[in-house]
């Protein structure tokens, strides 16, 4: 019989395989346990032996035989007969069906694939699941692809890993059994506790309280995004006399930084006041005592950011950003801006403080040290922002370890015949298990 071009019934669209029911057989657990007794066992296999000898007329004799006293391996026979012998879309169909509600999992696989094609997911999901319970490796593998993409289903990247997971464990391949490391819970807390304890620091110069008061908002932002967060003070280098002149307000409980300190860092926001269009000279004796990390690159791929405080408008800010970047790709860090989008800056009417250099609050003669709320809620963004770029950058730097340690263990277990290269199911499980890490700590990866 001619192949159709489209089957008939729904949506379903025609497999392409050219397959010999030998080679469809050939995947097929004969020992699976769906036939209803041992004559109809014989019968199926009599059938076998026809079909191997490409005789499928004797082959279907038999088989319809098997079929008529239940057996579902029958069943899952003759489904194959209709598709690669005697093209018949609805009887494939049917005898998968019936093959599928006596419990062959090869025909539930099947089945489930066939609503998959149709786009109904729903039944698609429940055969998959039988199947996948069952045992199949197929079906686990369709479940985890079908919750990790949320096609027709929720997306559950819990769900999606641990059928990954049941997949990949019953490879026969020991390696994921025998690896703890790359267990997707242990991923999942090893990668929860790499982001909750990365360390931003505010360090900032402030006489007036106009750049603290922003930076306690920046931290609040930082904080949201689960991360630690320590505030700093830079050393003042005015005489006592100066000092009281500029009202400079003491913050005893904000301590000093060191140099030192500045290692131990996982990003830093600087909040600088302008002065006559650049840093102080406290922050800027400070930077340049940092000369002393450049050997040991220790700032070298830290994140940093700035905001700032001045008196007018248009007075200093870009001046401020331009000459304080040379500082720190210096020292290889990497700036972070003000993500205007974020902000909000952008669409606003009304004049807004702060660029895409950073927030900014501009000194007002009436209320002097306190921003606007609108300042408030763009600092507050601006912290978010930096740690979920900080968040990214360790997220996607521990994963990437994982994986390269995946592919070492791999080269030092020699496993016959293994080349040393991780597995699609392997990355699979750890893509999903640290995505599942990042959504325990409301991480967006859309940012
Ligand atoms: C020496 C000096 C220079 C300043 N230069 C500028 C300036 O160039 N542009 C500006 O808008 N404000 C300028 N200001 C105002 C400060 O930026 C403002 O007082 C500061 O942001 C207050 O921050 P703080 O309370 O955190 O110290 C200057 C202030 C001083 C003391």
């Amino acid at each position: 019989m001619q192949k159709p071009n489209a089957y008939d019934t729904i949506t379903i669209k025609p497999h392409e395989d050219t397959n010999s029911i030998l080679q469809l057989l050939e995947n097929v657990d004969i020992n699976d346990l769906t036939y209803q007794d041992e004559e109809s066992q014989d019968l199926v296999e009599l059938g076998d032996e026809f079909s191997f000898k490409k005789e499928y007329q004797q082959a279907k004799f038999w088989w319809e035989k098997a079929a008529g006293k239940g057996s579902a391996r029958a069943y899952l026979r003759l489904a194959y007969y209709y598709r690669s012998v005697e093209w018949d879309y609805n009887k494939s169909v049917e005898n998968f069906k019936v093959a599928a509600k006596a419990g062959n999992v090869k025909a539930q696989c099947h089945v489930g694939d066939l609503c998959y094609a149709s786009s109904n997911y729903k039944m698609a999901v429940e055969w998959f699941e039988r199947a996948a319970e069952a045992g199949s490796r197929y079906a686990q593998q369709k479940l985890g692809d079908i919750y990790y993409k949320g096609i027709g289903v929720e997306k559950d990247l819990k769900v999606a890993a641990e059928w990954y997971y049941k997949h990949a464990s019953k490879q026969g391949d020991k390696r994921i059994r025998r690896s703890n490391s790359i267990r997707s819970d242990q991923v999942i807390y090893k990668a929860s506790k790499k982001i909750t304890s990365l360390l931003i620091y505010i360090i900032f110069y402030s006489l007036s309280d106009q750049i603290y008061t922003l930076a306690k908002e920046v931290r609040q932002g930082l904080e949201s995004q689960g991360v630690k967060v320590k505030m700093f003070q830079i050393p003042d280098t005015f005489s006592k006399n100066i000092s009281s002149h500029m009202n400079a307000r003491s913050k005893k409980d904000i301590p000093l930084v060191t140099v030192n300190d500045l290692k131990l860092a996982d990003g830093i926001i600087w909040g600088v006041p302008i002065r006559f269009g650049s840093m102080p000279v406290q922050i800027k004796a400070f930077l340049d005592d940092t000369s002393r990390l450049w050997k040991s690159k220790s700032l070298a791929g830290k994140f940093t950011g700035m905001f700032f405080s001045n008196t007018n408008q248009h007075d200093g800010q870009e001046t401020t950003a331009f000459t304080a970047l040379a500082n720190f790709y210096r020292h290889g860090m990497l700036y972070v801006p003000l993500i205007l989008a974020d902000s909000g800056l952008h669409d606003k009417l009304e004049a807004l403080s702060g660029s895409i250099y950073g927030p900014r609050t501009i000194e007002n003669d009436q209320n002097a040290h306190e921003p606007t709320r609108e300042e408030l809620k763009i600092a507050r963004q601006h912290g978010e922002t930096f740690a979920k770029v900080v968040k990214t950058y360790h997220w996607g730097a521990y994963y990437e370890k994982e994986i390269s340690s995946l592919g070492a263990q791999e080269n030092n277990s020699k496993v016959s015949g293994h080349n040393g290269r991780i597995s699609d199911t392997e990355r699979k499980v750890l893509l999903s298990a640290l995505e599942l890490g990042s959504s325990n700590f409301s991480f967006n990866f859309n940012m």
